[in-house]
């Protein structure tokens, strides 16, 4: 055990100094009668019985009879006491985690997993209390005792106490020998408890996912490694606690035999009476109880002292965010944004932006767009606060970000980001989040983001309770609630970070409408991949491999003709309905994709005519590896993440789709199984065409498939 865990655990005892002396006090009195009763029996046989002295028998009982009563007061203000300190002492400790891990910023819960901080509070806190309450008693209890004991035992008979002592150095010394031990199976369990919560959290999480996937048999597979460790682990604690409570004992019966030997030798030549020997005896049995005692408590202490450890590891990292030393606010007008030079990476090694510069004007409305992966969101979560840049300066209203108050940051600036996370309480409490904000205006602001008919026709409306972190809702019913929520607070800043990705076009049209009538009085930043939502911006920025490589007005930049207005290009000759069910696609549009370039534009209307159209579910399988592929998709609208399994490892996510991009032509070639499993990230629409329907077109037109068969030799 380390010396330096337990001097910091005694100082947050110190810290209550009246309760603390109180528990002391009436400890020392606990056992100093646990102590003296066995004295009582010398005096008893020596003076009492033996000389039939009835006098002094009924001093010594009536001074017992005394003693007594005191211990039991003693016993009843000492747990009074103790309960205090211990739960005082445990919910300052909690306090404390609590308010210095929400100090922290998302680099440190990307560090700690749900798992790693649930089991700080939860099993380490918990042996923490235990100890506190139980072992730490007992511990200056048994110490004490045998402290006590020992004077005693001296003064009854020094000579055979020399000798016990002697002895008892085997009862202390074996435990240290597998203390290392110990400590290193407590820390293993723990780890091991550990990694099996977080996978506990993973699964139900990610339950959707792991179904659409069809993991459960490997989430099985690793649910079993992982309660095998915890079995393996956990039976090595057992046994090397079980040893460390053993050895004390063993040595226990040693020294029973030298008390034997030594004292009959000496009350047989006279130098010890009786009565002096069942005393000592009697108290000896009663200290060596109290030392196999504080063996059996070296598991618990040591137990806890790793939690210890493993909670001060939480409480040593310091907030990657700091606040300044001197916070300034920002002012209640509407605000620019500034980022000069930005370079930031999420791990060291790595940049997710280059040196990047954006100008932002107070009241204007910008997009960020660009390719998948290429680094917008980082660039608004670098504009919210979450992380700081590595080289370069964000700057809000000409203050540099680092040293505005994060109050005031988080009141004027709202972030409505894709992960829209609702809390297990109403919607009501989910919207309000403890202000004091009228219904009226919650109302309206449901309104404004075109939820307020959907919450109405529940039947209990606001009041309706969210579980599972709003997983019962669908993502376009979530996002529009997170908009709602960041409306009602009235920002002057708005960064919304693919906030119509869910969204059907009737819905997605009402919040760009809503986007143009706030800006002017806001500021409005908006990350985004569907370039229509984004035409009317003032002022558009390219995002590609973490630079910025364009910027302008989507006039401007589709007159420059790069990557802009080929993602432009990309995007259209689509059809969708209102309601996002139906898509089409235009000849002129498949005329883009590589295999069907320079086709006559009357066999491209009859190779559009052969798609339909197929909505997907938010973590629904498209495609899945392995499986035949028989069909060629277009993504209309959607995010779709492809997904591949790698011997031995986790499956990885090795690519991201969205509106305007196809996979699985291959289908249209040949039956082979598919090489990727594709999931819609969110609600989603593609078009398919199916290998058969495609083949009694290239019967009539073999130049068709011939086309194919170049393109795809080509890409693989
Ligand atoms: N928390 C993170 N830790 C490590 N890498 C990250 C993290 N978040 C994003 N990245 C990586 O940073 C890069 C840029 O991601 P970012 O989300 O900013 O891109 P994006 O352009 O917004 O793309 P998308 O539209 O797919 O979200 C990607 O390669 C992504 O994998």
């Amino acid at each position: 055990m380390d010396l330096q865990v337990m001097l910091k655990i005694v100082r947050r005892f110190a810290a209550y100094k009246l309760l603390g002396s109180v528990f002391l006090f009436t400890l020392l009195i606990e056992v100093a009668y646990t102590v003296a009763a066995p004295l009582s029996l010398k005096y008893l046989v020596d003076e009492a019985f033996t000389p039939r002295n009835f006098q002094a028998f009924m001093i010594i009982l009536f001074i017992l009879l005394g003693g007594g009563i005191l211990n039991v007061i003693a016993g009843a203000v000492s747990d009074y006491s103790l309960g205090r300190l211990a739960g005082e002492v445990v919910r300052k400790l909690r306090t404390e985690l609590f308010a210095h891990i929400q100090l922290q910023s998302l680099p440190f819960y990307e560090r700690y997993r749900v798992g790693d901080l649930v089991t700080r509070f939860s099993a380490d806190m918990g042996s923490i209390e235990r100890v506190i309450r139980g072992s730490s008693p007992l511990l200056l209890k048994e110490l004490l005792a045998v402290a006590l004991g020992l004077i005693m035992l001296f003064t009854l008979e020094w000579k055979l106490t020399l000798a016990m002592l002697a002895g008892s150095v085997v009862m202390f010394v074996l435990p240290q020998l597998v203390q290392k031990r110990s400590e290193r199976a407590n820390r293993e369990y723990k780890e091991a408890q550990e990694r099996f919560s977080n996978m506990i959290d993973e699964m139900a999480k990610g339950h959707k996912t792991i179904r659409g996937l069809h993991q459960q048999g490997r989430f099985r597979m690793r649910g079993d490694n992982k309660i095998t460790a915890l079995f393996k682990t956990g039976m090595n604690l057992h046994m090397s606690n079980s040893l460390m409570e053993r050895l004390p004992l063993t040595a226990l019966l040693l020294l029973n035999g030298i008390m034997m030997g030594f004292g009959g030798y000496l009350i047989f030549h006279d130098a010890m009476t009786v009565g002096g020997f069942i005393a000592f005896f009697t108290l000896f049995m009663s200290v060596g109880q109290s030392g196999s005692n504080l063996a059996f408590l070296i598991p618990n202490l040591i137990e806890s002292s790793i939690s210890f450890q493993r909670i001060e590891e939480i409480m040593a990292c310091e907030p990657d965010l700091p606040e300044a030393e001197q916070p300034v606010s920002l002012p209640e007008t509407s605000l620019s944004l500034r980022m000069e030079r930005v370079t930031f990476g999420y791990n060291e090694g790595t940049s997710q932006l280059k040196d990047i510069s954006v100008e932002i004007e107070a009241g204007s409305f910008v997009a960020f767009v660009g390719p998948s992966g290429s680094g917008k969101s980082t660039a608004l979560q670098l504009l919210s606060r979450f992380y700081d840049p590595q080289q370069g300066k964000v700057f809000i209203h000409d203050l540099p970000l680092q040293n505005i108050s994060e109050s005031s940051l988080r009141k004027r600036a709202a972030l409505v980001s894709q992960d829209t996370f609702l809390f297990h309480m109403s919607l009501r409490e989910n919207l309000l989040l403890g202000s004091d904000i009228e219904e009226a205006d919650m109302i309206a602001a449901a309104k404004q983001a075109g939820i307020h008919e959907v919450i109405a026709s529940w039947p209990e409306g606001y009041d309706t309770w969210i579980h599972h972190e709003g997983g019962s809702l669908s993502g376009g019913e979530r996002q529009r609630i997170a908009i709602a929520r960041a409306l009602l607070r009235r920002p002057q800043l708005m960064l919304l970070d693919e906030v119509t990705s869910a969204l059907d076009p009737a819905a997605e049209a009402d919040i760009n409408h809503l986007i143009e009538q706030l800006k002017g009085s806001r500021t409005i930043v908006s990350v985004t991949h569907r370039l229509s939502s984004v035409v009317n911006a003032d002022r558009i920025y390219v995002f590609q491999g973490g630079h910025i490589v364009e910027s302008g007005s989507h006039q401007q930049l589709l007159r420059e003709q790069g990557l802009y207005s080929s993602l432009w290009e990309k995007q259209h000759g689509f059809y969708v309905s209102g309601d996002g069910r139906h898509a089409a696609v235009k000849g002129e549009r498949l005329a883009k994709l590589p295999f069907f370039a320079g086709m006559e534009p009357a066999l491209l209307a009859g190779v559009a005519e052969l798609f339909t159209s197929e909505t997907c579910r938010e973590g629904e399988s498209v495609v899945r590896e392995g499986e035949e592929g028989d069909k060629f998709y277009i993504i209309v609208r959607g995010i779709f993440e492809i997904w591949k399994t790698f011997a031995g490892e986790a499956d990885k996510k090795v690519a991201v789709l969205q509106d305007g991009d196809h996979f699985g032509e291959i289908a249209l070639l040949r039956n082979i199984p598919r090489t990727a499993t594709v999931k819609a990230a969110g609600p989603g629409v593609v078009l398919s065409m199916r290998r058969e329907a495609f083949h009694q077109l290239t019967e009539e037109h073999p130049q068709l498939l011939h086309a194919l068969e170049q393109t795809l030799q080509q890409r693989m």
